[in-house]
C-alpha cells in the first residue's frame, strides 16, 4: 500500500516479493536534491533518562546541560521545553489534552528505588508463533470483559522500559482518536449536536503528512521481535492493560482514574474505542522495524540515542549498504537528500546504520540482529556472487580477482 498523502511527484512506490515496498525515482533526479522533507513523526518518545535534558519539541540536547530548558510547565507529564515557543508549537500539534493523558500515564510508572510492583500472572508461550501471539492477545481481550479486571489492571505499575513504550503508543492512539473525531465531525456537520468528547480535542491534525492508515500499513516487527525476545510479549500486554484501564471510560467520568487530579479528569478524553489489542499491537509492531532513532547531532559513533520516532512516509525507504540517499535531522524534521544522480526507475535507499567499514558477513549479521532481515541490496548480492565465483571484495566494495 502506498502512503495516503504527502508523497512528492519525484517519488514512486514499487513492491517486490523480497524487500516489500520501496521508493524509486519517478524522473531523473540530480545529486543533492531533497526528495522528501517531513516535519514531524507520527509518534515519538524520548527515553526517560534523557527527558530532563532534551526539549520535547525541538529535541535540542546539550550533552546533559539543562539550563536551556527554561519552560517547565508540564514536567509532571514528562515534558521539558526550551521555552514557551517550543511549548506552544508542541501544544498546537498535540493538543492540551495530551498533557493530561501523559501526566496520568506517569502515575503508572514505578518510581525509582521503589522496586517492582505486583504484576498480573502471565505465562510466556513456549514457542512464539503467529498463533501463539493471537491466542495471548485473545486471552487479554476476553479478560477485560470481566467486571473487576479493569480495576485490577489499574493497579499495575510499569517499569521504565514499559512506561516509555506506553507513552509512544498513547501519542499514536491520541492521533488516531483525533483523526476519527475530525472525520466524524466533518460527516456530522449538518447536525447540531457534536460527539460527546470533541470539546476536549484540540490541536492541529498534522503528523508529518501521515495518518493512522499510513502508520498501520508499516511492516510489523511483532513476530521477529517477540521471537528473539519472548519477554517482550508480557511487556507489551502490560502496556495494553495500563492504557486500557486508565484511559477507557464507559461509566461516570469520575471513575476514570483515581490517581489524576480533577483538572486532569475533566480534560481526559475517552480513548476506549481506540485502545484495542489490535491497535496497540500495530503501534508497538511498527516501532523497531520502522522507527528512526533520535540521535544526538551531529551524529558520530559515540552519539547518544535520545529516543525514537516513527515517520510512516520515510519508513518506505529500504536499506542499501551503499545508499544513494542521506538522511538529515533538524529538530523533529527529517530531510532525505540524494548523494548521487538517480535515473528514472532507480531504487532510492538510505542506510539503516553505520555499515561502511564492515565486511559482507558483519553487515548481514548487524542488519539481521538489529532489523531482522537478510540484506538483499545490490552491494550484498554482488559480493555474495563474487564469493561464489571465488573472487574477493574489500570492505569498500572493491573487487579483487584471485
Ligand atoms: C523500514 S521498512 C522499509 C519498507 C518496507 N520494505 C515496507 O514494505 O514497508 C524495513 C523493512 O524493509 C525490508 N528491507 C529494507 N531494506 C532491505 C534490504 N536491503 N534487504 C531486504 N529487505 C529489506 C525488511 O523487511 C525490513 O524489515
Amino acid at each position: 500500500m502506498s502512503p495516503a498523502s504527502g508523497l512528492p511527484s519525484t517519488l514512486t512506490v514499487t513492491v517486490s516479493p523480497l524487500t516489500g515496498r520501496s521508493y524509486r525515482a519517478a524522473c531523473d533526479i540530480p545529486k543533492g536534491t531533497c526528495v522528501l522533507d517531513v516535519s514531524t513523526p507520527y509518534a515519538d518518545m524520548l527515553y526517560k533518562n534523557f527527558r530532563k535534558e532534551v526539549c520535547a519539541e525541538c529535541w535540542r540536547y546539550e550533552l546533559g546541560r539543562t539550563d536551556f530548558l527554561t519552560c517547565r510547565d508540564f514536567v509532571e507529564a514528562g515534558l521539558w521545553f526550551c521555552d514557551g515557543r517550543c511549548r506552544d508549537i508542541w501544544l498546537e500539534r498535540e493538543g492540551i489534552e495530551t498533557v493530561a493523558l501523559l501526566r496520568t500515564l506517569e502515575t503508572a510508572r514505578i518510581r525509582s528505588g521503589k522496586g517492582k510492583a505486583k504484576q498480573e500472572n502471565f505465562t510466556t508461550p513456549e514457542k512464539i508463533t503467529e498463533d501463539a501471539l493471537a491466542r495471548a492477545w485473545e486471552e487479554v481481550a476476553s479478560q477485560e470483559k470481566q467486571a473487576k479486571t479493569l480495576a485490577r489492571w489499574k493497579m499495575i505499575k510499569l517499569d521504565d522500559f514499559e512506561a516509555d513504550l506506553a507513552r509512544y503508543v498513547l501519542v499514536a492512539l491520541v492521533h488516531l482518536y483525533r483523526e476519527l473525531k475530525s472525520n466524524a465531525t466533518r460527516s456530522d456537520k449538518d447536525t447540531t449536536s457534536e460527539p460527546a468528547d470533541i470539546s476536549h480535542s484540540s490541536g492541529t491534525l498534522n503528523f508529518g503528512g501521515a495518518t493512522w492508515r499510513d502508520f498501520a500499513a508499516l511492516q510489523s516487527g511483532e513476530l521477529p521481535q517477540t521471537s528473539m525476545f519472548p519477554g517482550l510479549l508480557e511487556n507489551w500486554i502490560r502496556v495494553y492493560q495500563v492504557l486500557k484501564s486508565r484511559f477507557s471510560y464507559k461509566g461516570p467520568r469520575s471513575s476514570l482514574n483515581t490517581h489524576s487530579s480533577p483538572t486532569d479528569q475533566a480534560a481526559i478524553v475517552d480513548l476506549s474505542d481506540v485502545i484495542t489489542p489490535q491497535n496497540v499491537r500495530t503501534a508497538l509492531g511498527a516501532d523497531l522495524s520502522n522507527s528512526f532513532g533520535i540521535w544526538q547531532v551531529p551524529v558520530a559513533a559515540e552519539s547518544e540515542g535520545l529516543g525514537f520516532g516513527t515517520y510512516p512516509i520515510p519508513s518506505i525507504f529500504n536499506h542499501h549498504c551503499s545508499p544513494n540517499v542521506l538522511k538529515e535531522r533538524m529538530g523533529r524534521r527529517l530531510r532525505f537528500v540524494t548523494t548521487e544522480k538517480a535515473r528514472t526507475g532507480d531504487e532510492l535507499c538510505i542506510s539503516y546504520g553505520h555499515v561502511d567499514g564492515m565486511s559482507l558477513e558483519e553487515r548481514r549479521r548487524y542488519l539481521q540482529d538489529g532489523w531482522f532481515f537478510l540484506c538483499q541490496c545490490s552491494r550484498c548480492i554482488n559480493e555474495v556472487n563474487l564469493q561464489t565465483s571465488g573472487d574477493s571484495v574489500d570492505v569498500a566494495g572493491q573487487q579483487h580477482t584471485e
